[in-house]
């Protein structure tokens, strides 16, 4: 596998264990050298030679000290949200010296949080671990799980643990109310686009963005056109209001949006490559849209035109530029699981 890729696994999943999309660390046997929070974060790990703390050397990740007698230590994660899992990513980037020699990996199902009653389910076996490398394990565990407990025998240091899993719309009191549909944390998706540049992931993470890395944003465009990208609710539903956030971008927010939408249900195959094509078609559901720099703009009721239920939207920007995030609020709709 190729420096940056991910395995199958991965494909269609978030990283349920990201502190920027609210995953916290709970417990940790122990903390010396390093922090259960920095495991959790997006960034890949760094290595700076020259840094020592009053602890010992700087490391980026989790790290427990040397254990003089038996026993292993482990930490608890709450996922950023109730999820399927797919996979995991147990990186041991720049621990060479010290990293596990191998790990376990429990899950729970927990929402008020874990307690000594609660009943872990063995997600991986204990499985080796090597120097200074990510290692990817696939999971096959049916269940939704809301807390993973990483074992690492006996001791030492892992720099990211990544959780990869779909998260789970949480339906029960949301018949009658709307509510983000994009959101990735119920499981909105980005799917196609046109440019992403400076990236997208975080398109649809909750929060606002914290810089103008924290959003989607194209290259500039130098022909005729605009750029556009199509999203996946997390179900279908009736949309009833768009809110687009141009948080940061000032010298280079979209000049106006519009938003199209389609109802997908059914539709089999490859959809990335099939939206591509077809998108440019679907129904108008709000018409171009002047833009402002760094600015919340909420379209709602008079300016979104009531369309049937649909299950993907695309937003268009005119002509490029960057935005930090897009919600869609709507009503669940009977079926049409997306
Ligand atoms: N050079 C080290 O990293 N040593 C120790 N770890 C830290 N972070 O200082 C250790 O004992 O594993």
């Amino acid at each position: 596998m190729s420096a940056g890729a991910l395995p199958a696994f991965a494909r269609g999943t978030i990283n349920l264990a990201a502190a920027s999309l609210g995953a916290r660390g709970l417990f940790a046997t122990d903390e010396f050298f390093g922090p259960l929070s920095r495991m959790l974060a997006d960034e890949p790990a760094v290595f700076h030679p020259g840094r020592y703390d009053e602890h010992g050397k700087w490391m980026d990740g989790w790290e427990t000290r040397r254990r003089r007698g038996p026993g292993h230590d482990h930490a608890v994660v709450a996922l950023a949200t109730i999820g399927h899992i797919r996979g995991f990513d147990v990186d041991t980037a720049f621990f060479t010296g010290n990293y596990p020699t191998a790990c376990a990996i429990e899950g729970c199902h927990a929402p008020d949080g874990p307690d000594d009653a609660t009943v872990w389910t063995e997600l991986l076996s204990p499985s080796p671990l090597g120097p200074s490398a990510q290692h990817f394990f696939d999971c096959a565990a049916d269940g939704l799980y809301s807390h993973v407990r990483l074992r690492i025998f006996p001791d030492g240091g892992v720099a990211r643990l990544r959780v990869y899993g779909v998260p789970a719309l949480d339906r029960k009191g949301r018949e009658n109310e709307a509510f983000d549909l994009a959101s990735a944390l119920s499981g909105g998706q980005v799917i196609a686009l046109s440019n992403g540049h400076y990236g997208h992931q975080r398109l649809l993470a909750p929060g606002r963005g914290i810089n103008m890395g924290d959003g989607w944003e194209t290259s500039r465009r130098r022909e005729p056109g605009h750029e556009w990208i199509v999203v996946r609710l997390a179900a279908r539903a009736t949309v009833e209001s768009i809110v687009v956030d141009t948080a940061h971008f000032k010298g280079n927010y979209p000049d106006a949006c519009s938003v199209q939408a389609a109802d997908l249900t059914g539709t089999t195959g490859d959809l990335p490559t099939l939206v591509t094509a077809a998108s440019m078609f679907w129904q108008e559901i709000l018409p171009e849209q002047k833009l402002a720099a760094d600015r919340i703009h909420t379209f709602d009721g008079h300016l979104v035109k009531r369309a049937d239920a649909v299950t993907h939207v695309r937003l268009n920007i005119h002509p490029d530029g960057g935005i930090s995030r897009l919600r869609v609020f709507g009503r669940l709709a009977e079926g049409g699981k997306t």
